[in-house]
């Protein structure tokens, strides 16, 4: 393992409102050592309340930066986000089957629906698709409930996680993380062979707002780190839930952003002057590889 900083990829789209999309995803990259690199597929007009608006970036500079980033930087995990067009899809689709072939794990976060209630994909076409293109070449996919049964084609509620990591993984996911929620605590990971329930506190402090974007950024950024997937997906966890328990709760009226970098906990609310650096950054990754 050489001991320079890793550099990942986020695909996926800008929130105007910082805690989500490739903005949440650079400090979740950041919080465990990783230079973030960028490739942004839609812009949303977005605060905690919901999405007011959202824009598709042309194909032609989605592609053009991702060359731009694949050609200059040596990467070493990639995540990609909220796609919502078939187009765009079809367009990332190629590139990203190259960056598997050369070895570079790929964290697919199927992003559908947010916290605040906003649909960020057009469904129907697009839920095929989304498995077509995006699970031959992921490492890990990982989706909500609510997303894993939009995938899988079920009702709400009507099955249990381990039968949705199932059907996902039958439509061609290699691994599958089906995340938590209020009523099932800790996620549930099924690495293609055997299930495990990654134990976990909720915390209820209603501050969930980018806790998706960041445990899939986070999960990349520990695979780049040269975590094992198992020990990846424990501690992404882990550090998603902790960014809840830290989350911004004086921002905004709807679901607060979360705080992966612990920047509220060092600086502003304990630190006077709130001039000190996160310390989160120097936090030692002492989880087995
Ligand atoms: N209130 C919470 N308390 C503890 N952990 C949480 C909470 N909300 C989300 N998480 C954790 O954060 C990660 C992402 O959560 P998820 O529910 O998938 O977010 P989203 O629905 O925004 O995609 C998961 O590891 C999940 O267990
Ligand atoms: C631009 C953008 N991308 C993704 C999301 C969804 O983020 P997530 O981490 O799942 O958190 P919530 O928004 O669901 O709380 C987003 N909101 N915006």
């Amino acid at each position: 393992m050489s001991d320079q900083v890793p550099v990942c990829l986020t695909i996926g789209s800008s929130d105007s409102g910082g805690g989500a999309g490739v903005q949440g995803d650079i400090k979740a990259y950041a919080s465990v050592g990783c230079f973030a690199t960028t490739v942004v597929v839609g812009i949303t007009a977005q605060n905690t309340a919901g999405i007011a608006g959202r824009w598709t970036v042309p194909v032609p500079a989605v592609l053009a930066q991702l060359d731009a980033v694949r050609t200059g930087f040596p990467l070493r995990a990639a995540k990609i986000g909220t796609t919502w067009s078939e187009e765009l899809l079809l367009a990332v689709a190629g590139p990203l089957r190259e960056l598997a072939a050369d070895g570079v794990p790929i964290v697919v976060d199927p992003v559908m629906v947010t916290t605040a209630g906003s649909w960020l994909s057009d469904l129907g076409r697009t839920r095929a698709l989304v498995a077509e293109t995006l699970f031959p070449v992921a490492t890990v996919i990982t989706p909500n409930r609510r997303e894993a049964e939009l995938l899988a084609g079920v009702e709400p509620g009507g099955s249990s996680r381990r039968a949705l990591a199932e059907k996902l993984a039958g439509l061609g996911a290699p691994a599958v993380v089906v995340t938590g929620g209020p009523r099932e605590h800790g996620d549930w990971f099924f690495d293609g062979v055997e299930h495990h329930h990654i134990q976990g506190t909720h915390h209820d402090n209603g501050a969930e707002h980018g806790a998706g974007c960041a445990h899939s950024a986070l999960v990349a950024g520990l695979l780049a780190q040269g975590l094992t997937l198992t020990s990846a997906v424990g501690e992404a966890h882990h550090r998603a839930a902790e960014s809840v328990r830290n989350g911004h709760v004086h921002l905004g009226d709807g679901p607060h952003p979360v705080d992966v970098l612990g920047i509220g906990a060092e600086t502003g609310r304990f630190g006077g002057p709130g001039l000190r650096f996160p310390l989160s950054w120097a936090r030692p990754l002492d989880v087995p590889r």
